[in-house]
């Protein structure tokens, strides 16, 4: 039941009152968490009404995207005019159009059916970088529906599209990225024959998202109005449940635009929520998502698995050690535990991980007797020498290149690396912000004792970890 507040957000001269009125046209997440979900939840946390207009069902979970079937698009036009012939729709907020039809039939509505504020959140490029739609998509996008947008919220992959596909990686990048996609649109403006009547459509407002921003400790927004460039920094929240964030702050924005708030002060608004909505389900788990993803990796190619749980307590620890045992078993796959040495040997591991920190490698190796494998992180050639006296199997070498995985840790780059493997009389695997990208270029070290690489968010923090993990193999083993 929405409170009191709510129902005053609009109202009407004849005493019957209305509420500010969000039409989200976006993809429905089985699973609830991004998507038409998110955008009504958002709405409703805002005290919005959100009508919403389907364009394609997902099949979806805490692991990933196992489906899509798109409508049809004449059946997109049906839903369209159902609600904006009938509705008083403030603001249309927009997610994901799969194909370019459904763009054309999109722009059609609006123009036909005038709202207050277009905010387009262009989710072309899934988080495993895809672009979910292709180039002749990307193209009406950009002609057709970015000239009627009021804002454009673009992710840091999603910007690199926009502008042909060039690298974002640091805040002056996101400024520049910022700034040519309002040019971008002002162009297109000025060369596309739009009614008069839309002219005042033209979208203004471009907010470049840094939440994907490698080795940054906090959650830089830049946003850019035409004028002035306002850097919007949060604190980045450490938690896997990202996904939806950005169908969040976009159908947030869109509430506040809907209430009447200004559009900077909309988009602090949505910044804020997304923040405490972070923080309030940092530690969610919903569905079984780690121990089927490890199953996902495997079948994707992966040869060892590392658990690796900074925050939990030990019963919890040891309960996702006897569960990731369970899968990594029936697989014939070993599995290390990181840091936890009395962890590894209660659940009968396969072996650990340890840093430079952590028990001492002579040590772990008598704890664990001959038959463990033990992996020590090495960062110099002294560090991997004395790995391999205290009788470890194999070292971990990096950070290689900046990750949010693990902050504060100084990277060593590719140059680090291959001294150390060099120095090296271990087999070595590489590690740190190492994905589909660049994985090649570590590979192309070609140094004999470089066998491979660990990662993380690569595979972990993707839509489909199996396809990624297959992606990321077969880049690993194409020299
Ligand atoms: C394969 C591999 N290499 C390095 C590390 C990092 O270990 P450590 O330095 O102990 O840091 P934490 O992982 O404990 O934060 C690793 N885990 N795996
Ligand atoms: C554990 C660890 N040690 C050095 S970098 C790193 C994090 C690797 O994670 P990602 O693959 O997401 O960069
Ligand atoms: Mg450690």
């Amino acid at each position: 039941m929405l409170e009191e507040s709510a129902y005053a957000a609009v109202t009407q001269g004849s005493g019957l009152r209305r509420l500010a009125h969000v039409l989200t046209v976006a993809g429905s997440d089985s699973g609830g968490g991004a998507g038409i979900q998110a955008d009504i939840k958002a709405c409703a946390a805002a005290c919005v009404y959100c009508s919403s207009v389907i364009t394609s069902v997902t099949a979806q979970n805490t692991i990933g995207v196992q489906g899509v079937y798109s409508l049809a698009e004449n059946f997109v036009a049906e839903q369209l005019r159902s609600v904006l012939s009938d509705m008083q729709v403030d603001v249309i907020k927009t997610g994901m159009l799969p194909s370019p039809g459904m763009i054309t039939v999109l722009c059609q509505s609006i123009k036909e059916f005038p709202v207050r504020a277009v905010v387009v959140d262009p989710v072309m490029v899934s988080t495993s970088g895809d672009v979910l739609s292709g180039p002749s998509t990307l193209s009406g996008f950009c002609k057709e529906l970015l000239p009627l947008a009021d804002i454009v919220t673009p992710n840091l992959k999603e910007a690199s599209a926009l502008l042909g596909g060039i690298s974002l990686d640091t805040v002056d990048d996101m400024r520049f990225a910022a700034k040519s996609i309002h040019d971008f649109g002002a162009s297109i403006y000025q060369s596309v024959i739009l009614p008069a009547t839309y002219l005042d459509m033209l979208y203004q407002n471009v907010l470049v998202k840094g939440g994907d921003l490698p080795g940054s400790s906090a959650a830089i927004d830049i946003f850019f109005d035409g004028e002035q460039f306002h850097e919007l920094c949060g604190p980045r929240i450490m938690t896997r449940n990202t996904h939806g964030t950005g169908c969040t702050l976009a159908s947030y924005i869109a509430a506040e635009l809907a209430k009447g708030t200004p559009m900077l002060q909309s988009v602090q608004a949505a910044k804020s929520f997304v923040k405490s909505a972070l923080l309030y389900s940092k530690d969610l788990m919903i569905g079984n998502g780690p121990q089927e993803a490890v199953k996902a990796s495997i079948e994707g190619g992966a040869t060892i698995i590392q658990l690796r749980e900074k925050e939990a307590e030990t019963s919890e620890f040891v309960k996702k050690t006897v569960d990731c045992m369970a899968i990594c078993r029936s697989y014939h796959v070993p599995l290390l535990i990181n840091d936890r040495i009395d962890v590894a040997l209660a659940c009968d591991a396969d072996g650990v991980h340890i840093g430079q920190s952590d028990m001492p490698a002579e040590l772990a190796r008598k704890i664990l007797g001959p038959g463990k494998i033990i992996g020590v992180s090495c960062k110099t050639p002294a560090q991997a020498m004395k790995a391999w006296a205290d009788g470890a199997d194999y070292i971990g070498c990096g950070g290689v290149f900046p990750t949010n995985t693990k902050q504060s840790n100084p990277t060593i780059g590719l140059k680090g690396l291959e001294t150390v493997c060099l120095a090296s009389k271990l087999p070595v695997v590489a590690i740190g912000g190492i994905g589909a990208g660049n994985v090649q270029s570590v590979m192309e070290l070609g140094v004999p004792n470089l066998k491979g690489v660990a990662v993380v968010s690569a595979l972990f923090d993707q839509e489909s970890v199996a396809t990624e993990t297959r992606r990321l193999k077969s880049l690993l083993t194409v020299r």
